[in-house]
């Protein structure tokens, strides 16, 4: 099965394009099986600034509490994921939308629940469920929620809940859909990188914020993914066997 895992950014959700879809569309007609995993961090900030609840960030990673964990999932299972699923039938595409911790399809640990609260790192992924999902032609959409120990929920960064379902369906391609052309260094498009680019790019802080969880979800994915790139949503992604972005490679080897 030719499978690729597509991760949209709340950043750029509202604002997918019509040559976006079209490059779904593209993919599917060229054998693709499609798996989306969604964020919706902007949306989950503006839940939680209407709630008065105040929410911070380390390394990258909302602190959850138990009420920004109900937040976080009400913008998610109930607002984000409902309007990809839609956004995606009324093109056509037959879509499935679910909550990742729904039969375990992520499973999550807590990274340090004194520190960060409910947020978890996939353990293990249902492969066999979204294996039977695409066989029988519907393409899931995934919430970042995955399902945590003793029956809780966790809330896990969407780039690594997406990075952790290609490792585990051995996917062709990673996609990491966002709101800019790609990784950009004054304002041009790098078209490829490796680690150590990527790291140099890290150091000297052209790569900052929400892009480094997305660079390192990447490199990471190469030990695991044929592909991997990072693309704007608004704009075409593939065209006649042609992806765009960011292409990411494994170092050359050294002879
Ligand atoms: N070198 C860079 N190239 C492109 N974007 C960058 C870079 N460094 C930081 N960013 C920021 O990362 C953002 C994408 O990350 P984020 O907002 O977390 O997106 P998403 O919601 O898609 O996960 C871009 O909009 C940009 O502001
Ligand atoms: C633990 C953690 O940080 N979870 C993220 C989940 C959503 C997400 O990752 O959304 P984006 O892809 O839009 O950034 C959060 O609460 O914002």
């Amino acid at each position: 099965m030719k499978t690729v895992v597509v991760k949209c950014g709340g950043s750029v959700l509202k604002e997918l394009s019509d040559s976006f879809f079209n490059s779904m569309k593209s993919l599917l007609s060229d054998g693709y099986k499609i798996v989306f995993v969604h964020g919706g961090g902007p949306e989950i900030n503006a839940m939680l600034e209407k709630m008065n609840v105040k929410s911070e960030f380390k390394n990258g990673l909302r602190v959850t509490s138990k009420e920004v964990l109900e937040a976080a999932e009400l913008v998610l299972s109930g607002s984000m994921n409902r309007k990809l699923v839609r956004l995606l039938e009324v093109r056509g595409i037959a879509t499935i939308g679910l909550q990742s911790s729904d039969h375990g399809i992520l499973e999550a640990d807590f990274i340090n629940q004194e520190e960060l609260g409910f947020v978890g790192d996939v353990t293990s992924v249902n492969k066999t469920v979204l294996e039977t999902l695409l066989n029988i032609g519907l393409l899931p959409v995934l919430t970042p929620i995955a399902k945590g120990p003793d029956g809780s929920v966790l809330n896990v960064n969407a780039d690594h809940a997406a990075g952790a379902a290609a490792h585990a369906l051995a996917a062709e391609h990673l996609l990491m859909v966002t709101d800019v052309d790609g990784v950009l260094n004054n304002g041009q498009l790098v078209p490829e990188l490796t680690g150590s680019q990527t790291q140099e790019l890290i150091n000297t802080g052209v790569i900052s914020g929400g892009m480094i969880p997305k660079v390192n979800t990447a490199l990471k994915a190469l030990e695991s993914c044929g592909h991997v790139h990072i693309v704007s949503g608004k704009k075409p992604f593939y065209e006649n066997g042609k992806w765009y972005g960011t292409q990411f490679n494994k170092e050359e080897e050294e002879n």
